[in-house]
């Protein structure tokens, strides 16, 4: 997969290089281009807002230049790609997203600052290509960058060979539509707190079940959502004598 960022803080973009992800684009599983908007200005100021038309407070982001480097971008590979806009007023990304997007060839991300790009930008791509408006949460950051580096580490991680142990991202939370319930190590014993003898007993059986109702408690108490939202046959009889 190959990925390419757009913004005007390419330093922003640097824990890409750190760590799984930074281990996944050195042995070639990711490719990962970070570019700086302003290589894409012309005049001396280097300026990429204006004012907003009809007026209110702070910038809006050119269309020019946002077209002028995504013209670039996005000719400089021939594989399809999906142009992602994070934005508070984007659809929500999901797990389901992550796994989309990780089948994806190509992602390319429009990092908006101030109050956001020129709304023409994506409308122009959109017309060419698949686009994404998407949001992290219900809540402001001051740019993409930081949903950028959500959403590249969730989908990053589900890319076969990047996790040391497959069976991490195939037992995540929501990848049954439920929250992953609790976990323990060693010691048995901390602070007078002692691990559920259950996972100590050795009965994977008992212990399936043990996880699988603290699953769904800690779902019906923390997002009743997710449990009105599965599918009739999600629950067995076990589950609904919980
Ligand atoms: N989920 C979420 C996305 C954002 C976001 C995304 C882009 C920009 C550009 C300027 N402010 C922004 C905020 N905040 N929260």
């Amino acid at each position: 997969m190959r990925i390419d960022v757009v913004t005007i803080f390419p330093g922003y973009l640097a824990p890409l290089r750190e760590a799984l992800l930074g281990r996944a684009v050195g042995t070639g599983l990711l490719d990962i281009a970070v570019h700086d908007l302003r290589d894409w200005t012309h005049d001396v100021h280097q300026a990429v807002d204006d004012a907003p038309y009809g007026g209110g407070p702070g910038m809006v982001m050119r269309p020019h230049v946002w077209g002028e480097a995504l013209d670039d971008v996005l000719a400089a590979d021939p594989r399809p790609a999906r142009l992602v806009v994070p934005t508070p007023a984007g659809r929500p990304f999901t797990q389901a997203a992550a796994h989309a997007y990780a089948a994806q060839e190509r992602l390319v991300f429009a990092c908006g600052r101030y109050e956001g790009i020129d709304q023409r930008v994506v409308d122009h791509y959109a017309a060419s290509m698949p686009v994404d408006e998407i949001s992290i949460g219900d809540y402001v950051l001051v740019g993409g960058e930081v949903a950028v580096l959500v959403v590249v580490e969730a989908v990053a991680r589900l890319l076969p060979g990047v996790l040391g142990n497959p069976r991490s991202a195939a037992e995540d939370s929501f990848s049954d539509g439920l929250l992953e319930g609790p976990a323990y190590t060693r010691p048995e014993v901390w602070r007078g707190h002692a691990v559920p003898e259950v996972l100590r007993s050795g009965n994977h059986g008992a212990i399936a079940r043990w996880r699988r109702d603290r699953a769904l408690e800690r779902t019906a108490e923390r997002r009743p959502d997710l449990i009105a939202a599965l599918p009739p046959d999600a629950l067995d009889e076990a589950d609904r004598a919980l």
